[in-house]
């Protein structure tokens, strides 16, 4: 009654402004609550933060990855900001990454994921990488073994791999001395060998349709911009009437990931339509996505309410072909760089190569045992890059003690692998780039090291481990066979920003240039001398 007179003899933006106001007022008592109750409990050690914004001003600063190097000097194994609503915790030391992740008493309690319900609502919470519980054990264990049977056992991938190498050989010699910017072409080469494990598909160039969904996996993988922090740490405000419009006006993208998704799952939907029509031919899958159909079918005869549903099937897909692609090809992406950077290291891969597998074959995944240096080479280039700093974010999911300090049921858990692989207590000279770290002093065999994890640690750790490794070294030793990399004389000057590199999820390089030149033939040993 009150409202509604209120109503009549208000104009309307009158009126939203009240209702903004007090859902505000609201969401502060709430915050003001929350934070209480925290400050209550032993927290782990952290900066001190703002009113309603936490430690939102103190990002980046300068970026993201160095204000947390910053905090992890100042405050140690484990520390604590808040963004908004939400409080974050950062495993600093690989002693608590193994205790929170990998330990039988804490491994399930910190392997939930971000559960916010913005993010939610777009996910419904389906997928591998953002479900939980026997959704995602049921979910996780399927695609790992779909993914074996297909990827990692099957000469197919590699096969499938040899074709974007020879591809990528053809446009760095057309390049010449213009160079190559590695981004696109290496993302399209890893894009294409994902895309044939799930949907067949080897993408054309004049394929908007691959472009759209390709374009929008990765704006939505990028940045660390405030975009992406509201579903996160200020969900509310999405509630509030005119602040989303508002947010817009001042240029920040609010709808960036539900507007992508959009994209990637009407790809998917299409691809699964195609499939289906197909299916009743197929006895063997050809694919992920014939699989999971297959796995379907078996099971709608069988139980009334099993979760291989199209929804599950459209999150699967995306998230798969988004942590397949941009990681991969950005790990070559900082190889490459460092073999430009490092021509000493560049000069011992490529005589490997010659003395191992010779010219006039492409590498193949048996070469690896025999190539201690190339391996060497490829762990020092994820430690000195890693391509995840933080890697995913895991989710608390009880009120714990850990490691003497309270950490809260939702609080969501950092796991700081940059600084793991820079600590000077785990590595000498961490800022120096050196793959004969990964060498056995004596005998100089391949000696992987157990405080390497640039796919993480526990439960949660990276599903295609052996698919990226195997992608790995088949590109960098194919291309520096043949190939030798230099950086164009523009791309020198930016070196600095270049090996900074971007701020978001993933850590790729700053854009550059390379001159691949065509590796002189090989001198073949003369006997008779
Ligand atoms: C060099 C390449 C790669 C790197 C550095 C990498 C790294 C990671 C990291 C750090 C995580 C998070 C672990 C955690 O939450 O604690 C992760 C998760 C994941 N990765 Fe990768 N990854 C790579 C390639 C791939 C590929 C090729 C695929 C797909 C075939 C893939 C699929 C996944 C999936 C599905 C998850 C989520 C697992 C889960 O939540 O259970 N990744 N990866």
């Amino acid at each position: 009654m009150l409202l509604s007179q209120l109503n009549r003899s208000l104009p309307s933006s009158s009126v939203t402004t009240i209702a903004a106001v007090s859902v505000a007022t609201v969401a502060a008592v709430w915050l003001f609550y929350r934070g209480a109750r925290h400050r209550r409990r032993r927290s782990p050690p952290g900066p001190p933060g703002w009113p309603l914004l936490g430690n939102l001003p103190n990002l980046p600063r300068p970026t993201f990855l160095a204000a947390h190097a910053d905090w992890r000097k100042r405050y140690g194994d484990l520390v604590s900001y808040r963004l908004g609503a939400r409080r974050f915790v950062v495993l600093n030391s690989y002693a608590a990454v193994k205790e929170a992740l990998a330990s039988q008493e804490f491994g399930d309690v910190f392997s939930g994921r971000m559960n916010s319900n913005y993010i939610n609502s777009l996910t419904h919470g389906k997928g591998i990488v953002s479900s939980e519980g026997e959704l995602w054990r049921e979910h996780r264990r399927f695609a790992l073994k779909v993914l074996r049977d297909f990827g990692f056992a099957r000469a197919g991938t590699e096969d499938s791999i040899h074709q974007e190498l020879q591809d990528l050989r053809d446009q760095f010699n057309t390049a010449g001395e213009a160079g190559v910017d590695t981004t696109e072409v290496l993302c399209r080469a890893i894009a294409n060998v994902i895309s044939v494990m799930l949907f067949g598909y080897r993408a054309g160039s004049q394929d908007d349709r691959f472009e759209a969904f390709l374009a929008a996996t990765q704006e939505n993988l990028q940045g660390g911009d405030l975009a992406r922090f509201i579903p996160v740490g200020f969900p509310l405000l999405y509630q509030i009437p005119g602040v989303m419009r508002l947010l817009e006006l001042l240029g920040v993208d609010v709808y960036v990931v539900q507007r992508n998704l959009k994209v990637t799952h009407g790809f998917c939907q299409m691809q699964i339509d195609a499939h289906r029509a197909q299916l009743a031919g197929v006895s063997s899958p050809n694919d992920f996505l014939d699989a999971f159909l297959m796995e379907q079918e078996k099971l709608n005869g069988r139980k009334k309410d099993h979760t291989f549903d199209d929804f599950q099937l459209k999150r699967t897909l995306t998230e798969l072909f988004v942590a397949g692609t941009d990681t991969t090809s950005n790990t070559i992406r900082w190889a490459l760089l460092y073999a430009c950077l490092y021509p000493e290291c560049q000069a011992r891969v490529q005589a490997e190569i010659d003395a191992q597998i010779g010219r006039n074959r492409l590498p193949e995944h048996r070469d690896r045992k025999r190539m201690p240096y190339t391996l060497a080479f490829i762990d020092e280039v994820q430690r000195f890059a890693t391509l995840a700093p933080f890697a995913v974010l895991h989710r608390c999911t009880r009120d714990v003690e850990f490691m003497g300090y309270d950490i809260s049921s939702d609080d969501l858990i950092m796991t700081n692998l940059y600084g793991i692989h820079h600590d000077p207590e785990l590595w000498s000279s961490p800022e120096a780039f050196q793959p004969e770290r990964f060498l056995a002093v004596d005998t100089g065999e391949y000696q992987p090291n157990e405080h390497l994890v640039p796919f993480g640690v526990g439960k949660r750790a990276c599903l295609g481990e052996s698919l990226a490794r195997q992608e790995l070294f088949l590109f960098i030793a194919g291309i520096l066979q043949q190939h030798s990399a230099r950086l164009h004389p523009d791309s020198v000057k930016n070196l600095e920003d270049i090996k900074i590199g971007s701020d978001g999820i993933v850590h790729a390089p700053g854009a550059h240039r390379i001159i691949f030149s065509a590796r002189q033939p090989q001198r073949i040993a003369d006997d008779s001398c």
